[in-house]
Protein backbone atom coordinates (compact mmCIF):
# COMPACT_ATOMS: atom_id res chain seq x y z
CA UNK A 1 0.00 0.00 0.00
CA UNK A 2 1.55 3.31 -0.85
CA UNK A 3 2.03 6.00 1.87
CA UNK A 4 2.21 9.34 1.23
CA UNK A 5 2.59 12.96 2.79
CA UNK A 6 -0.48 15.07 3.24
CA UNK A 7 1.70 17.62 1.01
CA UNK A 8 1.93 15.00 -1.52
CA UNK A 9 -1.49 14.21 -1.47
CA UNK A 10 -2.37 17.59 -1.99
CA UNK A 11 -0.24 18.00 -4.97
CA UNK A 12 -1.97 14.70 -6.41
CA UNK A 13 -5.33 16.50 -6.07
CA UNK A 14 -3.83 19.37 -7.77
CA UNK A 15 -2.40 17.14 -10.67
CA UNK A 16 -5.67 15.21 -10.67
CA UNK A 17 -7.82 18.61 -11.02
CA UNK A 18 -5.56 20.29 -13.25
CA UNK A 19 -4.09 17.65 -15.65
CA UNK A 20 -6.92 15.50 -16.20
CA UNK A 21 -9.56 17.63 -15.96
CA UNK A 22 -11.53 15.81 -12.74
CA UNK A 23 -12.73 18.88 -10.23
CA UNK A 24 -12.16 19.34 -6.97
CA UNK A 25 -15.98 18.88 -6.23
CA UNK A 26 -15.94 15.37 -8.02
CA UNK A 27 -12.76 14.47 -5.91
CA UNK A 28 -15.01 16.35 -2.43
CA UNK A 29 -17.86 14.00 -3.66
CA UNK A 30 -16.59 10.93 -4.19
CA UNK A 31 -14.53 11.20 -1.08
CA UNK A 32 -17.77 11.79 0.75
CA UNK A 33 -19.47 9.11 -0.58
CA UNK A 34 -17.19 6.97 0.04
CA UNK A 35 -17.07 7.80 3.53
CA UNK A 36 -20.87 7.75 4.19
CA UNK A 37 -20.83 4.44 2.77
CA UNK A 38 -18.41 2.94 5.57
CA UNK A 39 -20.34 4.46 8.12
CA UNK A 40 -23.56 3.18 7.08
CA UNK A 41 -21.62 -0.28 6.71
CA UNK A 42 -20.39 0.53 10.63
CA UNK A 43 -22.86 2.46 12.03
CA UNK A 44 -26.04 1.82 10.49
CA UNK A 45 -27.93 0.59 12.62
CA UNK A 46 -28.78 4.00 14.87
CA UNK A 47 -29.20 6.55 12.08
CA UNK A 48 -28.54 9.58 14.02
CA UNK A 49 -24.69 10.95 13.17
CA UNK A 50 -23.61 14.55 14.55
CA UNK A 51 -20.53 15.88 12.20
CA UNK A 52 -17.93 18.16 13.50
CA UNK A 53 -16.74 19.99 10.32
CA UNK A 54 -13.82 22.57 10.20
CA UNK A 55 -13.36 25.46 7.90
CA UNK A 56 -11.62 24.02 5.26
CA UNK A 57 -11.81 20.90 3.01
CA UNK A 58 -11.95 17.86 5.26
CA UNK A 59 -14.72 20.05 6.29
CA UNK A 60 -16.52 19.51 3.12
CA UNK A 61 -15.99 16.14 2.91
CA UNK A 62 -18.04 16.29 6.05
CA UNK A 63 -20.78 17.88 4.18
CA UNK A 64 -21.22 15.78 1.63
CA UNK A 65 -21.70 13.11 3.92
CA UNK A 66 -24.25 14.63 5.75
CA UNK A 67 -26.05 14.99 2.76
CA UNK A 68 -25.61 11.69 1.79
CA UNK A 69 -26.76 10.11 5.06
CA UNK A 70 -29.51 12.86 5.39
CA UNK A 71 -30.92 11.23 2.03
CA UNK A 72 -30.75 7.79 3.21
CA UNK A 73 -33.09 8.97 6.62
CA UNK A 74 -30.13 9.44 9.05
CA UNK A 75 -31.24 12.15 11.60
CA UNK A 76 -27.71 14.52 10.62
CA UNK A 77 -27.02 16.91 13.14
CA UNK A 78 -23.54 19.19 11.73
CA UNK A 79 -21.36 21.41 13.70
CA UNK A 80 -19.17 23.73 11.98
CA UNK A 81 -16.05 25.71 13.80
CA UNK A 82 -16.78 29.05 12.35
CA UNK A 83 -19.20 31.22 10.91
CA UNK A 84 -20.78 29.62 7.16
CA UNK A 85 -19.49 32.79 5.30
CA UNK A 86 -15.88 31.59 6.36
CA UNK A 87 -16.20 28.77 4.23
CA UNK A 88 -14.90 29.14 1.00
CA UNK A 89 -14.27 26.76 -2.34
CA UNK A 90 -15.70 23.80 -3.15
CA UNK A 91 -16.60 23.27 0.75
CA UNK A 92 -18.28 26.17 0.50
CA UNK A 93 -20.14 24.70 -2.69
CA UNK A 94 -21.17 21.76 -0.32
CA UNK A 95 -22.54 23.83 2.55
CA UNK A 96 -25.04 25.43 0.51
CA UNK A 97 -26.48 21.88 -0.52
CA UNK A 98 -27.31 21.36 3.01
CA UNK A 99 -30.60 21.75 4.53
CA UNK A 100 -30.11 25.04 6.43
CA UNK A 101 -32.15 23.10 9.47
CA UNK A 102 -29.69 20.45 10.34
CA UNK A 103 -26.09 23.28 10.36
CA UNK A 104 -24.94 24.76 13.44
CA UNK A 105 -21.77 27.50 13.64
CA UNK A 106 -20.11 27.44 16.74
CA UNK A 107 -17.60 30.16 15.94
CA UNK A 108 -16.57 31.12 19.11
CA UNK A 109 -14.61 29.31 22.51
CA UNK A 110 -17.84 27.61 24.37
CA UNK A 111 -20.11 27.60 21.52
CA UNK A 112 -19.63 23.56 20.42
CA UNK A 113 -19.86 22.55 24.83
CA UNK A 114 -23.47 23.58 24.31
CA UNK A 115 -24.58 20.88 22.14
CA UNK A 116 -23.49 17.87 24.61
CA UNK A 117 -26.79 16.65 24.52
CA UNK A 118 -26.98 16.19 20.85
CA UNK A 119 -23.35 14.46 21.35
CA UNK A 120 -24.94 11.92 24.06
CA UNK A 121 -27.53 10.63 21.61
CA UNK A 122 -25.09 10.59 18.40
CA UNK A 123 -24.92 6.83 16.96
CA UNK A 124 -21.38 7.99 15.39
CA UNK A 125 -19.86 10.91 15.33
CA UNK A 126 -17.71 11.72 12.70
CA UNK A 127 -14.81 13.98 12.62
CA UNK A 128 -14.28 16.34 9.94
CA UNK A 129 -12.42 18.81 11.80
CA UNK A 130 -8.67 18.93 10.16
CA UNK A 131 -7.39 16.61 7.45
CA UNK A 132 -4.27 17.46 5.54
CA UNK A 133 -4.71 21.00 5.66
CA UNK A 134 -2.74 21.17 9.65
CA UNK A 135 0.11 22.48 9.70
CA UNK A 136 0.88 23.30 14.03
CA UNK A 137 -0.72 23.12 16.99
CA UNK A 138 -4.15 22.43 17.10
CA UNK A 139 -6.22 26.43 17.85
CA UNK A 140 -8.98 27.86 19.27
CA UNK A 141 -12.18 26.33 18.84
CA UNK A 142 -10.63 23.07 17.11
CA UNK A 143 -9.12 22.29 20.45
CA UNK A 144 -11.91 22.69 22.27
CA UNK A 145 -13.76 20.39 19.09
CA UNK A 146 -11.26 17.68 19.38
CA UNK A 147 -11.48 17.05 23.25
CA UNK A 148 -15.69 17.08 23.08
CA UNK A 149 -15.45 14.43 20.43
CA UNK A 150 -13.06 12.51 22.64
CA UNK A 151 -15.13 12.59 25.40
CA UNK A 152 -18.44 11.75 23.53
CA UNK A 153 -19.50 8.07 23.95
CA UNK A 154 -20.20 7.37 20.51
CA UNK A 155 -18.24 5.47 17.98
CA UNK A 156 -15.75 8.31 16.10
CA UNK A 157 -15.85 8.13 12.55
CA UNK A 158 -12.15 9.90 10.68
CA UNK A 159 -12.60 11.51 7.57
CA UNK A 160 -8.73 11.27 6.06
CA UNK A 161 -6.75 11.50 9.24
CA UNK A 162 -7.91 11.78 13.16
CA UNK A 163 -7.79 15.49 13.66
CA UNK A 164 -4.61 16.61 15.29
CA UNK A 165 -2.70 13.89 13.63
CA UNK A 166 0.62 15.24 11.59
CA UNK A 167 -0.11 14.33 8.15
CA UNK A 168 3.63 13.55 7.20
CA UNK A 169 5.33 12.23 10.48
CA UNK A 170 2.08 10.54 12.92
CA UNK A 171 2.66 13.63 15.59
CA UNK A 172 0.24 14.69 17.49
CA UNK A 173 0.14 18.65 16.94
CA UNK A 174 -1.40 19.73 20.58
CA UNK A 175 -4.08 16.97 20.78
CA UNK A 176 -6.17 14.78 18.62
CA UNK A 177 -9.11 12.88 17.82
CA UNK A 178 -9.09 9.02 18.63
CA UNK A 179 -10.89 7.11 15.84
CA UNK A 180 -12.52 4.08 15.50
CA UNK A 181 -12.64 4.02 12.04
CA UNK A 182 -11.00 5.91 9.83
CA UNK A 183 -11.48 6.53 5.89
CA UNK A 184 -8.40 8.00 3.84
CA UNK A 185 -8.45 9.08 0.60
CA UNK A 186 -6.44 7.82 -2.88
CA UNK A 187 -3.63 6.74 -0.50
CA UNK A 188 -2.65 5.68 3.40
CA UNK A 189 -1.19 9.06 4.95
CA UNK A 190 2.03 8.36 6.58
CA UNK A 191 0.51 9.71 9.48
CA UNK A 192 -1.94 7.04 9.87
CA UNK A 193 0.78 4.12 9.53
CA UNK A 194 3.55 6.18 11.85
CA UNK A 195 2.52 6.01 15.94
CA UNK A 196 1.44 7.91 17.40
CA UNK A 197 -1.13 8.50 15.10
CA UNK A 198 -1.43 5.21 13.75
CA UNK A 199 -3.16 4.22 16.79
CA UNK A 200 -5.99 6.77 16.89
CA UNK A 201 -6.97 6.09 13.34
CA UNK A 202 -8.90 2.59 14.46
CA UNK A 203 -9.45 0.47 11.56
CA UNK A 204 -7.77 2.07 8.56
CA UNK A 205 -9.49 1.74 4.87
CA UNK A 206 -8.04 3.67 1.78
CA UNK A 207 -10.63 4.57 -0.23
CA UNK A 208 -10.36 5.23 -4.28
CA UNK A 209 -11.54 8.94 -5.02
CA UNK A 210 -10.79 9.33 -8.88
CA UNK A 211 -7.50 9.90 -8.40
CA UNK A 212 -5.61 7.94 -11.70
CA UNK A 213 -4.04 4.69 -9.83
CA UNK A 214 -0.59 5.73 -12.09
CA UNK A 215 -1.04 9.22 -10.97
CA UNK A 216 -0.46 7.36 -7.10
CA UNK A 217 2.01 5.48 -8.34
CA UNK A 218 4.32 8.11 -9.36
CA UNK A 219 4.34 10.36 -6.70
CA UNK A 220 7.00 9.77 -3.87
CA UNK A 221 6.34 8.55 -1.11
CA UNK A 222 6.84 4.77 0.72
CA UNK A 223 5.51 1.08 0.58
CA UNK A 224 3.85 0.28 3.32
CA UNK A 225 4.49 -3.16 3.77
CA UNK A 226 1.11 -4.84 4.61
CA UNK A 227 -0.09 -8.60 3.80
CA UNK A 228 -0.81 -7.86 0.21
CA UNK A 229 2.43 -6.01 -0.44
CA UNK A 230 4.46 -8.58 1.21
CA UNK A 231 2.67 -11.50 -0.26
CA UNK A 232 3.29 -10.03 -3.99
CA UNK A 233 7.51 -10.38 -2.54
CA UNK A 234 7.71 -13.86 -1.71
CA UNK A 235 8.07 -16.67 -4.03
CA UNK A 236 6.52 -20.39 -3.63
CA UNK A 237 8.93 -22.88 -4.12
CA UNK A 238 9.16 -24.56 -7.27
CA UNK A 239 8.87 -28.27 -6.76
CA UNK A 240 12.12 -29.19 -7.62
CA UNK A 241 14.23 -27.42 -5.41
CA UNK A 242 17.11 -28.61 -3.81
CA UNK A 243 19.03 -27.07 -0.88
CA UNK A 244 21.63 -25.88 -2.96
CA UNK A 245 19.27 -23.44 -4.52
CA UNK A 246 17.87 -21.82 -0.79
CA UNK A 247 21.67 -20.14 -0.38
CA UNK A 248 24.00 -21.26 1.94
CA UNK A 249 24.55 -18.92 5.01
CA UNK A 250 27.69 -18.33 7.14
CA UNK A 251 26.66 -16.57 10.51
CA UNK A 252 29.90 -14.56 12.48
CA UNK A 253 28.14 -14.64 16.42
CA UNK A 254 28.30 -15.58 19.58
CA UNK A 255 30.73 -14.79 22.41
CA UNK A 256 30.80 -16.17 26.28
CA UNK A 257 27.68 -16.00 28.01
CA UNK A 258 26.11 -14.74 24.30
CA UNK A 259 26.00 -18.46 22.34
CA UNK A 260 21.75 -17.71 22.54
CA UNK A 261 22.25 -15.16 20.02
CA UNK A 262 24.33 -16.77 17.67
CA UNK A 263 22.22 -19.67 18.32
CA UNK A 264 18.94 -17.75 17.68
CA UNK A 265 20.32 -16.27 14.49
CA UNK A 266 21.37 -19.72 12.96
CA UNK A 267 18.29 -21.27 13.55
CA UNK A 268 16.10 -18.56 12.40
CA UNK A 269 17.84 -18.97 8.91
CA UNK A 270 16.71 -22.68 9.11
CA UNK A 271 12.93 -21.19 9.65
CA UNK A 272 13.46 -18.81 7.64
CA UNK A 273 14.15 -21.26 4.19
CA UNK A 274 17.94 -21.41 4.62
CA UNK A 275 19.83 -24.34 2.33
CA UNK A 276 22.28 -24.41 4.45
CA UNK A 277 23.66 -22.65 7.60
CA UNK A 278 27.40 -22.23 9.29
CA UNK A 279 27.72 -20.59 12.48
CA UNK A 280 31.36 -19.42 13.29
CA UNK A 281 31.37 -18.93 17.08
CA UNK A 282 35.01 -18.93 19.00
CA UNK A 283 36.15 -22.31 19.82
CA UNK A 284 35.37 -22.16 23.54
CA UNK A 285 32.04 -21.75 22.57
CA UNK A 286 31.78 -24.47 20.14
CA UNK A 287 30.51 -27.60 22.29
CA UNK A 288 27.72 -25.24 23.41
CA UNK A 289 27.12 -24.57 19.39
CA UNK A 290 26.84 -28.15 19.13
CA UNK A 291 24.24 -28.51 21.15
CA UNK A 292 22.35 -25.64 20.64
CA UNK A 293 22.19 -25.77 17.11
CA UNK A 294 21.15 -28.83 15.14
CA UNK A 295 20.19 -28.37 11.70
CA UNK A 296 23.07 -25.50 11.45
CA UNK A 297 26.62 -26.70 11.50
CA UNK A 298 28.82 -24.69 13.67
CA UNK A 299 32.20 -23.71 12.67
CA UNK A 300 34.68 -23.32 15.83
CA UNK A 301 37.21 -20.66 14.89
CA UNK A 302 40.43 -19.36 17.41
CA UNK A 303 39.81 -17.39 19.90
CA UNK A 304 42.65 -18.02 22.27
CA UNK A 305 40.72 -19.81 25.07
CA UNK A 306 39.00 -16.90 25.68
CA UNK A 307 35.06 -17.30 24.58
CA UNK A 308 35.69 -14.18 22.36
CA UNK A 309 36.45 -13.70 18.64
CA UNK A 310 39.73 -12.05 18.13
CA UNK A 311 42.04 -10.92 15.16
CA UNK A 312 43.57 -15.17 14.68
CA UNK A 313 39.51 -15.51 14.20
CA UNK A 314 40.23 -13.56 10.49
CA UNK A 315 41.57 -16.22 8.36
CA UNK A 316 38.94 -19.14 9.37
CA UNK A 317 36.28 -16.87 8.75
CA UNK A 318 37.48 -15.67 5.46
CA UNK A 319 37.79 -19.52 4.49
CA UNK A 320 34.75 -20.80 5.69
CA UNK A 321 33.13 -17.61 3.60
CA UNK A 322 34.53 -19.42 0.26
CA UNK A 323 31.37 -20.87 -0.88
CA UNK A 324 28.90 -19.52 0.63
CA UNK A 325 25.96 -16.61 -0.44
CA UNK A 326 25.51 -14.71 2.43
CA UNK A 327 27.61 -13.92 5.36
CA UNK A 328 25.67 -12.09 8.81
CA UNK A 329 27.86 -10.58 11.58
CA UNK A 330 27.22 -9.46 14.70
CA UNK A 331 24.66 -11.07 17.18
CA UNK A 332 26.55 -11.75 20.52
CA UNK A 333 29.85 -10.73 19.50
CA UNK A 334 30.21 -8.59 22.58
CA UNK A 335 32.10 -5.70 23.22
CA UNK A 336 35.45 -6.68 23.18
CA UNK A 337 37.99 -4.18 21.06
CA UNK A 338 39.81 -7.17 19.27
CA UNK A 339 36.45 -8.54 18.34
CA UNK A 340 35.39 -4.83 17.05
CA UNK A 341 38.47 -4.88 14.85
CA UNK A 342 37.75 -7.98 13.56
CA UNK A 343 34.18 -6.77 12.02
CA UNK A 344 35.62 -3.85 10.82
CA UNK A 345 37.89 -6.19 9.10
CA UNK A 346 35.32 -8.26 7.85
CA UNK A 347 33.19 -5.95 6.46
CA UNK A 348 35.72 -4.01 4.50
CA UNK A 349 37.47 -7.39 2.84
CA UNK A 350 34.30 -9.60 2.74
CA UNK A 351 32.75 -9.81 -1.46
CA UNK A 352 30.07 -11.34 -0.78
CA UNK A 353 26.29 -9.73 1.01
CA UNK A 354 26.69 -8.87 4.66
CA UNK A 355 24.19 -8.48 7.02
CA UNK A 356 25.41 -6.19 10.19
CA UNK A 357 23.70 -6.52 13.45
CA UNK A 358 24.21 -5.72 17.36
CA UNK A 359 27.80 -5.47 18.41
CA UNK A 360 28.45 -6.04 14.93
CA UNK A 361 26.86 -2.16 14.06
CA UNK A 362 28.72 -0.77 17.45
CA UNK A 363 32.04 -1.93 15.60
CA UNK A 364 30.85 -0.30 12.53
CA UNK A 365 29.77 3.50 14.62
CA UNK A 366 33.14 3.81 15.72
CA UNK A 367 34.53 4.03 12.58
CA UNK A 368 31.85 4.30 10.02
CA UNK A 369 33.99 5.19 7.11
CA UNK A 370 34.97 1.12 6.91
CA UNK A 371 31.39 1.30 5.09
CA UNK A 372 32.67 3.64 2.08
CA UNK A 373 36.04 1.75 1.76
CA UNK A 374 34.33 -1.99 1.82
CA UNK A 375 34.28 -4.53 -1.20
CA UNK A 376 31.19 -5.76 -0.68
CA UNK A 377 28.16 -4.44 -3.09
CA UNK A 378 25.40 -5.26 -0.35
CA UNK A 379 25.55 -4.16 2.94
CA UNK A 380 22.41 -4.52 5.14
CA UNK A 381 22.48 -3.01 8.51
CA UNK A 382 19.53 -3.60 11.60
CA UNK A 383 19.86 -1.18 13.69
CA UNK A 384 17.22 -0.57 16.70
CA UNK A 385 17.28 3.02 17.57
CA UNK A 386 20.21 3.13 20.09
CA UNK A 387 22.27 1.79 17.39
CA UNK A 388 21.21 4.06 15.00
CA UNK A 389 21.84 6.62 16.92
CA UNK A 390 25.49 5.37 17.38
CA UNK A 391 25.78 5.23 13.80
CA UNK A 392 24.39 8.57 13.06
CA UNK A 393 26.41 10.23 15.63
CA UNK A 394 23.14 11.97 17.19
CA UNK A 395 20.87 11.17 19.90
CA UNK A 396 18.02 8.56 20.33
CA UNK A 397 15.58 11.48 20.57
CA UNK A 398 16.74 12.84 17.24
CA UNK A 399 16.30 9.17 15.24
CA UNK A 400 12.84 8.77 16.94
CA UNK A 401 11.93 12.14 15.70
CA UNK A 402 12.52 11.53 12.22
CA UNK A 403 12.79 7.98 11.71
CA UNK A 404 12.35 8.12 7.72
CA UNK A 405 14.53 10.90 7.23
CA UNK A 406 17.32 9.68 9.13
CA UNK A 407 17.00 6.20 7.80
CA UNK A 408 17.11 7.82 4.44
CA UNK A 409 20.05 10.38 4.46
CA UNK A 410 22.53 7.28 6.57
CA UNK A 411 21.44 4.86 3.45
CA UNK A 412 22.50 6.88 0.89
CA UNK A 413 25.12 8.46 2.08
CA UNK A 414 26.94 4.89 3.08
CA UNK A 415 25.11 3.20 0.38
CA UNK A 416 23.66 0.98 2.60
CA UNK A 417 20.38 -0.82 3.09
CA UNK A 418 19.22 -0.11 6.79
CA UNK A 419 16.56 -2.04 8.36
CA UNK A 420 15.89 0.69 11.15
CA UNK A 421 13.90 -1.42 14.32
CA UNK A 422 10.52 -0.45 16.11
CA UNK A 423 7.03 0.10 16.59
CA UNK A 424 6.34 0.18 12.50
CA UNK A 425 9.79 -0.64 10.99
CA UNK A 426 11.68 1.64 8.37
CA UNK A 427 13.59 -0.52 5.68
CA UNK A 428 15.37 2.15 3.57
CA UNK A 429 17.40 1.71 0.31
CA UNK A 430 20.90 3.36 -0.92
CA UNK A 431 18.63 4.53 -3.70
CA UNK A 432 16.44 6.63 -1.81
CA UNK A 433 13.33 3.74 -1.43
CA UNK A 434 11.69 3.53 1.57
CA UNK A 435 9.44 0.61 3.19
CA UNK A 436 7.37 0.76 6.51
CA UNK A 437 6.45 -2.82 7.79
CA UNK A 438 2.85 -3.28 9.10
CA UNK A 439 3.50 -6.26 10.98
CA UNK A 440 4.66 -6.96 14.65
CA UNK A 441 3.19 -6.36 18.11
CA UNK A 442 4.60 -5.34 21.49
CA UNK A 443 4.76 -8.09 22.84
CA UNK A 444 8.09 -8.41 20.48
CA UNK A 445 9.46 -5.60 22.90
CA UNK A 446 12.47 -8.22 24.13
CA UNK A 447 15.86 -9.68 24.29
CA UNK A 448 16.73 -11.91 21.17
CA UNK A 449 14.48 -10.50 18.61
CA UNK A 450 16.85 -9.04 16.46
CA UNK A 451 18.91 -12.20 16.36
CA UNK A 452 16.10 -14.40 14.84
CA UNK A 453 15.99 -11.02 12.41
CA UNK A 454 19.15 -11.27 11.52
CA UNK A 455 18.90 -15.16 10.46
CA UNK A 456 15.45 -14.46 8.31
CA UNK A 457 17.21 -11.44 6.74
CA UNK A 458 20.57 -13.42 6.00
CA UNK A 459 18.21 -16.89 4.89
CA UNK A 460 16.04 -14.17 2.08
CA UNK A 461 19.68 -12.80 1.06
CA UNK A 462 20.97 -15.91 0.66
CA UNK A 463 17.90 -17.52 -1.56
CA UNK A 464 18.35 -14.62 -4.09
CA UNK A 465 15.63 -12.21 -3.01
CA UNK A 466 17.01 -9.02 -3.95
CA UNK A 467 18.73 -7.25 -1.10
CA UNK A 468 15.71 -4.59 -0.31
CA UNK A 469 13.17 -7.13 -1.24
CA UNK A 470 14.77 -9.40 1.28
CA UNK A 471 14.68 -6.84 4.07
CA UNK A 472 10.72 -5.83 3.27
CA UNK A 473 9.80 -9.53 3.04
CA UNK A 474 12.37 -10.68 6.49
CA UNK A 475 11.26 -7.45 8.39
CA UNK A 476 7.13 -8.60 7.58
CA UNK A 477 7.41 -11.99 7.69
CA UNK A 478 9.33 -11.80 11.19
CA UNK A 479 6.10 -9.23 12.81
CA UNK A 480 3.61 -11.61 11.35
CA UNK A 481 5.38 -14.40 12.93
CA UNK A 482 5.43 -12.75 16.21
CA UNK A 483 1.53 -12.01 15.18
CA UNK A 484 0.64 -15.63 15.33
CA UNK A 485 2.63 -16.12 18.49
CA UNK A 486 0.71 -13.46 19.77
CA UNK A 487 -2.71 -14.81 18.60
CA UNK A 488 -2.11 -18.10 20.10
CA UNK A 489 -0.34 -16.90 23.61
CA UNK A 490 -0.98 -13.16 23.52
CA UNK A 491 1.16 -10.53 24.02
CA UNK A 492 3.32 -10.39 27.52
CA UNK A 493 5.64 -13.21 27.55
CA UNK A 494 6.31 -13.85 24.17
CA UNK A 495 10.17 -14.93 23.60
CA UNK A 496 12.20 -14.59 20.26
CA UNK A 497 12.37 -18.37 19.90
CA UNK A 498 8.73 -18.37 20.39
CA UNK A 499 8.66 -16.07 17.13
CA UNK A 500 12.19 -18.38 15.60
CA UNK A 501 10.06 -21.14 15.42
CA UNK A 502 6.45 -20.11 14.15
CA UNK A 503 8.41 -18.57 11.14
CA UNK A 504 7.40 -21.46 8.71
CA UNK A 505 3.77 -20.54 9.69
CA UNK A 506 4.34 -17.37 8.84
CA UNK A 507 5.41 -17.90 5.66
CA UNK A 508 2.69 -20.51 5.17
CA UNK A 509 0.30 -18.02 6.36
CA UNK A 510 1.64 -15.30 3.90
CA UNK A 511 1.23 -17.60 0.65
CA UNK A 512 -2.15 -18.71 1.81
CA UNK A 513 -3.51 -15.07 1.38
CA UNK A 514 -5.59 -15.94 3.96
CA UNK A 515 -5.19 -12.72 5.83
CA UNK A 516 -5.01 -10.34 2.50
CA UNK A 517 -4.98 -6.63 3.29
CA UNK A 518 -4.31 -7.01 7.23
CA UNK A 519 -1.40 -5.36 8.77
N1 LIG B 1 -9.25 18.79 -3.82
C1 LIG B 1 -8.72 18.39 -2.71
O1 LIG B 1 -7.66 18.90 -2.34
C2 LIG B 1 -9.42 17.38 -1.92
C3 LIG B 1 -9.26 17.34 -0.55
N2 LIG B 1 -10.01 16.57 0.22
C4 LIG B 1 -10.11 16.81 1.65
O2 LIG B 1 -9.54 18.04 1.96
C5 LIG B 1 -8.67 17.94 3.06
C6 LIG B 1 -7.63 18.98 2.98
O3 LIG B 1 -8.30 20.20 2.92
P1 LIG B 1 -7.63 21.60 3.20
O4 LIG B 1 -6.37 21.69 2.44
O5 LIG B 1 -8.65 22.61 2.95
O6 LIG B 1 -7.24 21.52 4.71
P2 LIG B 1 -8.06 21.06 6.03
O7 LIG B 1 -7.42 19.82 6.52
O8 LIG B 1 -9.51 21.02 5.80
O9 LIG B 1 -7.71 22.19 7.09
C7 LIG B 1 -7.59 23.50 6.69
C8 LIG B 1 -8.37 24.37 7.62
O10 LIG B 1 -7.94 24.16 8.93
C9 LIG B 1 -7.55 25.36 9.55
N3 LIG B 1 -6.34 25.11 10.31
C10 LIG B 1 -5.13 24.77 9.84
N4 LIG B 1 -4.27 24.56 10.85
C11 LIG B 1 -4.95 24.80 11.98
C12 LIG B 1 -4.61 24.75 13.36
N5 LIG B 1 -3.38 24.44 13.76
N6 LIG B 1 -5.56 25.02 14.26
C13 LIG B 1 -6.81 25.35 13.86
N7 LIG B 1 -7.17 25.42 12.56
C14 LIG B 1 -6.27 25.14 11.64
C15 LIG B 1 -7.28 26.32 8.45
O11 LIG B 1 -7.66 27.58 8.92
P3 LIG B 1 -6.78 28.90 8.55
O12 LIG B 1 -5.41 28.60 9.10
O13 LIG B 1 -6.80 28.95 7.06
O14 LIG B 1 -7.48 29.97 9.22
C16 LIG B 1 -8.12 25.81 7.31
O15 LIG B 1 -9.35 26.46 7.28
C17 LIG B 1 -8.18 16.53 3.00
O16 LIG B 1 -7.73 16.06 4.24
C18 LIG B 1 -9.42 15.81 2.51
O17 LIG B 1 -10.26 15.54 3.62
C19 LIG B 1 -10.98 15.65 -0.38
O18 LIG B 1 -12.19 16.35 -0.43
C20 LIG B 1 -10.60 15.24 -1.77
C21 LIG B 1 -10.30 16.42 -2.62
K1 LIG C 1 -10.40 14.60 10.14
Amino acid sequence: MKAVTGETMQQLDRRTIDELGISGLILMENAGRCCAGAITAAYGGNKKVVIVAGKGNNGGDGFVIARLLSGQGWQVRVFILCSPEEITGDAAVNLQRLDEAMITACPRPGDLAKHGSAFAGAGVIVDAILGTGLKSEVRGVYAEAIDLVNSASAPVFAVDIPSGVDSASGKILGKAVRADMTVTFAAAKLGCILYPGAELCGTLQVADIGIPEQVIADAPGCEFMDHAAARKLLRPRGRQTHKGQCGHCLIVAGSSGKTGAAAMAANSAVRAGAGLVTVAVPALLNPTMEIKTTEAMSLPVPDGGTGFFCGDAFKGIMTAAAGKDVIAVGPGLSFEPETADLVRKIVSQAALPLVVDADGLNAIAAQPEVLQARKSSVVILTPHPGEMARLAGITVADVEGDRIGVAKSFSSRYKVFLILKGARTIIASPDGEIAINGSGNPGMASGGMGDVLTGVVTALVGQGYPPFFACCLGTFIHGLSGDLVATEKGEIGISAVDVQESLPYAFKTLLSNAMNGSS
